[in-house]
């Protein structure tokens, strides 16, 4: 298989009814670790996460994967926000991806089972995903992001509005796929989290990247006033 990285931003902008929503964007990203993406509200972190991934359509500059695009769309996962369940069971949701893949109907069964037990969702396998918790249900969306081994992942907010036990899961979850070999690139509100998942740090203000650095260096010693405002918890702009 060809690498995938480096990811590289060249001039990136997106842009909405004239007005620039994020960019110009320059960034250069490996293909190791956590790159966790930092920044007060509507500063542009989901809007960067549909960039890298191409989902966006950019006005300007472009987005660049080593191995070209077709193939680097086909090897990364998004776990949005708010998922959407299908209508059906646990189960169906995550052999549905599977079956997208073509892979054949007992190993996709067999494959979802082993994940159901993994989310601690094993005693809920024929339930109905729409009636999950939210935990449950961030969970699930996770798992079926995950169980076609992505090369990259990319998360908005995985645990926006979870208690500390959902939370706790879900990180033991991200950890296990760093460790073996996940590229994950997510965004969070949470400080705490940040520097628990974090191995570079991208802080963004009001479109741009504002500061991009290895989680040591940027939690120790962020180099500009604001990133360190931001990291006090004062009111950032
Ligand atoms: N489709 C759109 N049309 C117009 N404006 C948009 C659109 N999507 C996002 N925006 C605006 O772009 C800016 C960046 O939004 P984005 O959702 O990327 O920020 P964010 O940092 O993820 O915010 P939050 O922390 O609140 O989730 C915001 O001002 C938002 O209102």
């Amino acid at each position: 298989m060809s690498e995938l990285f480096p990811l590289t931003v060249q001039g990136a902008k997106v842009q909405r009814r004239g007005k620039v929503l994020l960019g110009p964007v320059d960034l250069t990203l490996e293909g190791q670790g956590v790159t966790v993406v930092i920044g007060p509200n509507g500063a542009g972190k989901t809007s960067l996460l549909k960039m890298l991934h191409g989902i966006v359509r950019l006005s300007a500059g472009k987005v660049t994967w080593a191995c070209g695009q077709t193939e680097a769309q086909r090897r990364q996962g998004f776990v949005f926000q708010a998922p959407v369940m299908l209508r059906r069971t646990v189960l169906e949701n995550l052999t549905y991806p599977l079956q997208l893949a073509n892979m054949a109907k007992p190993e996709a069964m067999a494959r979802a089972k082993d994940w159901t037990q993994r989310i601690g969702l094993g005693d809920a396998q024929t339930r109905q995903a729409t009636v999950l918790s939210g935990g449950e249900r961030q969970k699930l969306a996770l798992a079926r992001a995950l169980i076609r081994d992505p090369d990259v992942l990319f998360l908005d907010e995985p645990c926006a509005s979870l208690d500390g036990r959902a939370m706790r899961e879900i990180e033991e979850i991200l950890q296990a796929a760093a460790k073996s070999g996940t590229r994950i690139i997510m965004s969070t509100h949470d400080m705490g989290q940040a520097r628990r998942l974090a191995t570079e740090v991208i802080f963004i203000l009001r479109g741009k990247v504002h500061e991009f650095a290895q989680a040591g260096a940027f939690f120790n010693s962020a180099q500009t006033v604001q990133a360190r405002e931001f990291l006090n918890g004062d009111i950032v702009e």
